[in-house]
């Protein structure tokens, strides 16, 4: 039964503000209101960037054996939780796993196969019943491959709840389906509702792949066939669970009391964080927030960072929901003089294409890697928020120029107005390519997939410019493949020896402080409520790891600068180990300093031309 406890654990709430700094209440959305079911967090006193606003456990972990990589997949298997997994694989028809299915391939491919499958979920390896795939095909507007992993979180979700319901004791129960969930069998009378119907649809191909797929005598399959205590139907019970869990759940499954209502904005005000232990959460202030301003976080990772038709179709495809935040509704960019206000999209800016016409299909080479401080003057056009070319026409700032797809005019005119159809078409690859996780995907042919990224970069930069959202995602998805790059050369080579590869080294390090620069003052274009350090955090540690391991005062002293911005970041919102390696590579030149000072060195050796000479960090 001590699986049970780590599944269900009774909700906490502390802080500085503690159960009286908030209060539920609800949405301040007109129009959601006007739903009646909408509730969000508000804030009952005032709180400042980094302040705890409340810590809590989950109520339900309803999938926390998803894993994401294959290391910490390795570490389970060693853990109690492996018979957790063993007993939700138990709920199944045993012959219904690939990895239980005899085939003609080798111990050894298999043996690969596995672990890849069990690195991606607990049931990476269920055979979906075929006629279920075939429905979802046919009914889903968004990508099957998004879809085909939502309903297998969904059925591991079910698996779970079915193995281990939780006690009504302490309430939890209560609490859980107290949570908000669309409505089942409601009218699909909006596009808001529609996507929320297409939730309830999702959750029902679950329950029928459940149906088809549950053992004989296991606890999935007789909460689908038997009245639960309270008379209710068990299969209603699991349909409103699995909508609870998709519109709820935090990463690995984990559903909240409270943190759980805090609505999405693309602007959020607020972070959680994990807490001391890692079963707890941490909801913090990302900046100031003044009493009774509504508490929001996001349900978008990175991609927070990008263009409205691409948050909105995360958030459409994956949590069932049109977002009308602020900065998705709101004219919260740059005013245009003279034209109505409409909610301009500030990720999505690009050289405007009346001011800066392009010759032939791409942008002037002098645009491509444009910098604030260069001489050269640049106009942005901003887009107007839409989901397809056609609704997205660009608002000049400085020529107050409106530039729009389908224009009857000069060929010069049209010429412009494709501008829109190229930018929206590095958007959509820059979403296909993101969503492929193809940085993960590329170890087989590792040469082929750098070459693609780095002609997408090339096309979405000449398309786009360096302050659209689309060239800021590839230059770091590179910036990352370079750091992990330098850090294996690094620790493979001798810095003394082979000076022609530390000339290259040090190219290679200067052009992603370069990428990096870029990101920083892209982000800061946003003029969102985060740091851009909240995005940018692992990749200023990364460069700062790899400057320490030069190991030479000078570098060590711009790896500490670098640190410096996001050494605020790390104070507010990081956990005591990362604080530590965040002072120690800070500091790191300071103690190479001191450690001299105590052998006598009496300083380090120069080479003559004023640089500090390279030594290794034993
Ligand atoms: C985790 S719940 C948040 C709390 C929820 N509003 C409640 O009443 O409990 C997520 C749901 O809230 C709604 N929601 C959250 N953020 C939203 C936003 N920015 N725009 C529209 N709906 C939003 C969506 O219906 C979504 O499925």
């Amino acid at each position: 039964m001590t699986e049970v406890r780590i599944l269900f654990s009774t909700t906490t709430i502390s802080g500085p503000s503690s159960a009286s700094g908030l209060r539920i209440d609800e949405h301040s959305c007109e129009d959601q209101c006007r739903r009646g079911q909408q509730y969000g967090l508000f804030a009952a006193t005032d709180y400042s960037e980094g302040d705890d606003i409340l810590t809590e456990s989950p109520i339900v972990i309803l999938s926390h054996l998803v894993e994401t990589s294959t290391n910490h997949a390795q570490k389970l298997e060693n853990s109690p939780g492996s018979s957790v997994k063993n007993v939700i694989r138990s709920q199944f028809d045993q012959s219904s796993f690939t990895s239980n299915q005899k085939s003609h391939k080798t111990d050894d491919e298999l043996e690969h196969k596995k672990e890849k499958e069990s690195s991606a979920s607990v049931l990476g390896d269920l055979i979906l019943p075929k006629k279920c795939l075939e429905k979802l095909k046919a009914s889903s507007s968004h990508s099957i491959e998004a879809q085909t992993k939502k309903l297998r979180g969904m059925i591991l979700a079910a698996a779970t709840y079915a193995a281990y319901p939780p006690s009504n004791e302490d309430g939890s129960k209560d609490k859980l389906f107290e949570l908000y969930h669309p409505t089942i069998n409601c009218d699909a009378d909006d596009e808001y509702n529609k996507e929320a119907q297409n939730a309830v649809e999702l959750a029902r191909l679950a329950i029928e792949c459940c149906k088809e797929l549950a053992a004989p005598h296991t606890a999935l399959k007789d909460s689908l066939h038997h009245k639960n205590d309270e008379g209710m139907l068990g299969e209603q019970e699991l349909l409103k669970l699995i909508l609870i869990y998709s519109c709820n759940a935090f990463e690995g499954g984990r559903i909240y009391h409270k943190i759980s209502r805090v609505n999405h904005s693309c602007n959020p005000n607020a972070v959680v964080v994990e807490g001391h232990s890692s079963d707890v959460s941490v909801l913090k202030a990302a900046c100031s927030i003044k009493k009774g301003e509504e508490i929001t976080i996001s349900y978008l990772s990175k991609a927070l960072y990008a263009g409205y038709p691409v948050r909105q179709r995360k958030l459409r495809a994956e949590k069932h929901f049109i977002c009308k935040c602020k900065r998705c509704t709101e004219n919260n960019g740059d005013e245009v003089k003279g034209q109505p206000s409409v909610s301009l999209d500030l990720a999505s800016r690009i050289p405007c294409p009346i001011c800066h016409p392009r010759t032939g299909r791409y942008l002037d080479e002098d645009l491509m890697f444009d910098e604030e401080e260069d001489d050269l003057q640049i106009s942005y056009a901003l887009a107007q928020n839409g989901m397809t070319a056609e609704e997205r026409s660009l608002y000049c700032t400085s020529c107050q120029g409106v530039t729009s797809v389908n224009v009857d005019g000069s060929i010069r005119k049209k010429k412009e107005g494709m501008t829109i159809e190229y930018m929206t078409t590095a958007e959509d690859k820059v979403y296909d390519w993101m969503e492929s996780n193809k940085l993960n995907e590329k170890e087989e042919d590792e040469s082929t997939g750098q070459d693609m990224d780095r002609s997408l970069l090339q096309m979405a930069t000449a398309t786009c410019g360096s302050k659209h959202w689309t060239t800021q995602m590839l230059n770091l998805a590179i910036i990352e493949e370079n750091l992990a790059n330098l850090q294996a050369t690094l620790m493979t080579i001798n810095p003394e020896e082979d000076e022609k590869m530390m000339e290259e080294i040090f190219t290679d390090i200067a052009e992603c402080a370069d990428g990096i620069e870029k990101a920083f003052s892209y982000a800061k274009s946003l003029k969102l409520n985060l740091d851009p350090a909240h995005w940018l955090f692992d990749y200023v540690m990364g460069l700062g790891r790899i400057l320490v391991g030069l190991g030479d005062e000078k570098s060590q002293k711009y790896g500490g600068e670098w640190i410096t911005r996001v050494e605020n970041y790390a104070n507010k919102f990081e956990g005591d180990a990362m604080k530590k390696v965040v002072s120690a590579i800070k500091n790191a030149w300071k103690r190479e300093t001191d450690e001299q000072v105590e052998r006598g060195v009496g300083g380090i050796e120069n080479d003559g031309q004023g640089d500090a000479k390279r030594r290794r960090v034993e």
